[in-house]
């Protein structure tokens, strides 16, 4: 017999496997809130830290009021640990430190099991018995949770917030759903009489892990129909970009968010409010003031690992690409930090850079417009707090070592990067357009020769890293950033190589952004470089007519996922009716882009030479000329 062909493949039972679970939120007065993640055990680094991320997946960030606790089966057993978790269940009931109400559970149980009333009936039956009035002390202790319902945790929330006027929108929101539950919620008497006897343990919550990425639909208990197809409309409600869990790394993008929690339309992780600072503010030290150490989320010994890992100052000195040689050969130069990187601090920092204005945040950095001291060049400085990266450190080496690696113009260059004890600084060229994602927000969709020069610019950068065998795997418009090269013209750039790798084998990681993910990611048949060219057709599509090609109409990530594989395309009418039909014009290269089989599916190389790319890209150029040289 052959030796299996790809030793990375994971066996089906494998326990290495990523294996898909659905959690519930039963929520007493906002309905309930559900989410299918991919997970993988080697992936999980605590059972905190899964609670924390399998939390904010649902919409409740760590400091929300209503978030995720404890994880029950759905036959009312608490799932205590990492191994409790992965021990076959494939569905689990989520709840916060309230004690749920016998409905919401029913709920939840309707929600994961519609139609197998008979197990619905027998998990309700034990989870009655959960909740029954506990008879003695020892019971109590056991129950673990607090005098309080989801009800008369939420009024009294919603009285002390009245009371001091807070104004944060989370709050407002639910306080609103608390009034509401005052007034029209039907609490059992069992469930009033476990006020009285159920005890005081107050639920952990962990603070000191970070987030994990898990891709996360948050699904409404009446979703409204997302209708005729606004892009907006359905960026927040379809196919908001969220993660998907990468098996390995757990490097995945943004995330869906509850509705009415804090909400930006890419979709983004929210931070707490207190350290969410607003696009435009100003430098502050918090980024790496030395409390930051002591109030750092990580334990001593993962400090003390940082502090090993302070790398000294390197500066990237790749061969320029002829057009911009010596303008970034004069960066590299002139940045003069001590020598000995370990020990670097802010104040070493801010002596070479001004550090201005927040221009973007990631899920794993902010980037700030700054400017080289010495030569008063502007550059842009992607922040990474590296307590966020713990387990997925080799995002940032990816990012050092690829992106460092790379010079072409249509991609980011990476001009140094400086390590602190807390924090990295990986200095840019800075792209001073914005990314595509706010283009797209703005203009909602593109005139086909603009969106057939993003396509070529795209492809340029994706022929460059794919003949070097680099995969990117996160192509999507928050990635692309728009340099501004004349009036109202702008050309696109590749970043963010923070999931990019070599492939020299087929891969079967999974990871990405579930709009953008190729079939044979989903399919698990091993994929290579042809998944960006995947993603570049859901761009293209999306760039003419404003929608993504694949959308869940109840924002349902396996129906999502189903679609992708299925991989049938429409043109809907009228969004597609202007747009060119021919198989050398665009339907015809976003068919091209689009086959589910990646072997006949277009090369970055073969879309260079596309009739219609060609065309537009011209049409764009002769656009860009100085009307002296048109009529010359
Ligand atoms: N060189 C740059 N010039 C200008 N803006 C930039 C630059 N690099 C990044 N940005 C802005 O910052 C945002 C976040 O950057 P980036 O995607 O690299 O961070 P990240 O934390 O890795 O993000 P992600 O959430 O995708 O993992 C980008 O979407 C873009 O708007």
């Amino acid at each position: 017999p052959h030796p299996p062909l790809f030793h990375t493949r994971h066996a089906e039972e494998s326990a290495e496997r990523p294996h898909l679970v659905t959690i519930v939120r039963p929520c007493s007065q906002n309905g309930l809130r559900k989410v299918t993640v991919l997970l993988n055990r080697r992936a999980v680094v605590s059972f905190e830290q899964l609670l924390l991320d399998l939390s904010e997946a649902l919409g409740f960030p760590r400091w929300h009021r209503g978030r995720v606790t404890r994880l029950y089966t759905t036959h009312a057993r608490e799932v205590r640990g990492v191994c409790d978790f992965f021990c076959g269940e494939v569905a689990f009931l989520a709840l916060g430190k309230a004690r749920p109400v016998l409905n919401s559970v029913q709920d939840a149980l309707e929600e994961l099991f519609p139609e197998h009333s008979h197990y619905r009936a027998d998990a309700l039956r034990v989870w009655e018995k959960k909740l029954r009035p506990a008879p003695d002390k020892a019971a109590k202790a056991d129950s673990g949770y607090s005098e309080e319902t989801e009800n008369t945790g939420k009024v009294q929330e919603a009285q002390r917030d009245a009371h001091t006027q807070v104004k944060n929108h989370t709050d407002a929101h639910t306080s609103q759903h608390a009034d509401k539950n005052q007034q029209g919620q039907y609490i059992p008497d069992s469930q009033k009489s476990n006020k009285k006897n159920s005890c005081k343990k107050t639920a952990h919550l962990p603070n000191n892990l970070q987030k994990l990425r898990v891709r996360g639909e948050v699904k409404k208990r009446h979703p409204s129909p997302i209708g005729p197809f606004k892009h907006n409309e359905l960026l927040r409600d379809a196919d908001i970009p969220s993660p998907i869990l990468c098996e390995n790394c757990l490097a995945t993008k943004s995330r869906p968010l509850a509705p009415g929690l804090i909400g930006t339309l890419s979709g983004r992780v929210p931070l707490p409010p207190v350290s969410k600072k607003q696009k435009g503010s100003h430098h502050t030290d918090q980024e790496v003031k030395p409390s930051d150490v002591s109030n750092s989320p990580s334990s001593p010994q993962v400090s003390r690992d940082k502090e090993k890992s302070c790398a000294p100052l390197q500066l990237l000195r790749p061969a320029p690409h002829a057009a911009s040689a010596h303008t970034e050969a004069r960066l590299a130069d002139s940045c003069v930090l001590p020598s000995e990187g370990t020990g670097l601090t802010l104040a070493d920092i801010e002596r070479c850079y001004e550090i201005g204005r927040l221009i973007g945040d990631g899920n794993f950095a902010v980037v700030r417009e700054c400017r080289r001291r010495d030569d008063g060049q502007p550059v842009a400085m992607k922040i990474v707090e590296r307590s966020k990266l713990i387990g997925r450190e080799h995002m940032m080496q990816n990012e050092l070592s690829l992106l460092g690696s790379l010079s072409h113009p249509r991609i980011v260059r990476l001009l140094a990067h400086h390590h602190t004890r807390t924090h990295s600084y990986l200095v840019m060229e800075l792209v001073s357009g914005g990314d595509l994602f706010e283009a797209i927000n703005d203009k909602g969709k593109f005139p086909e020769p603009e969106a057939g020069r993003m396509v070529s610019d795209v492809s340029e950068a994706l022929d460059y890293i794919h003949c070097r065998s680099i995969v990117h795997r996160d192509l999507k418009p928050e990635n692309l950033l728009i340099e501004k090269v004349s009036a109202g013209i702008g050309r696109l750039k590749l970043g963010d190589f923070g999931l990019a790798m070599v492939v020299t084998e087929p891969v079967f990681t999974i990871c990405g952004t579930p709009t953008y993910v190729a079939p044979e990611i989903l399919c698990e048949t091993g994929y290579g470089v042809a998944v960006d060219v995947w993603a570049l057709g859901v761009i293209l599509y999306i760039l003419l007519c404003g929608f993504a090609p694949f959308r869940s109409r109840d924002r349902d990530q396996e129906e999502l996922f189903k679609l992708i594989k299925h991989a049938e395309l429409h043109f809907p009418s009228p969004y597609w009716d202007s747009i060119s039909e021919g198989q050398t014009e665009a339907k015809g290269l976003v068919r091209s882009l689009l086959k589910p089989d990646p072997t006949v599916r277009l090369t970055a190389e073969q879309i260079l030479q596309h009739h219609w790319v060609k065309a537009m890209a011209s049409v764009c150029s002769q656009r860009a000329l100085p009307d002296k040289t048109k009529r010359d």
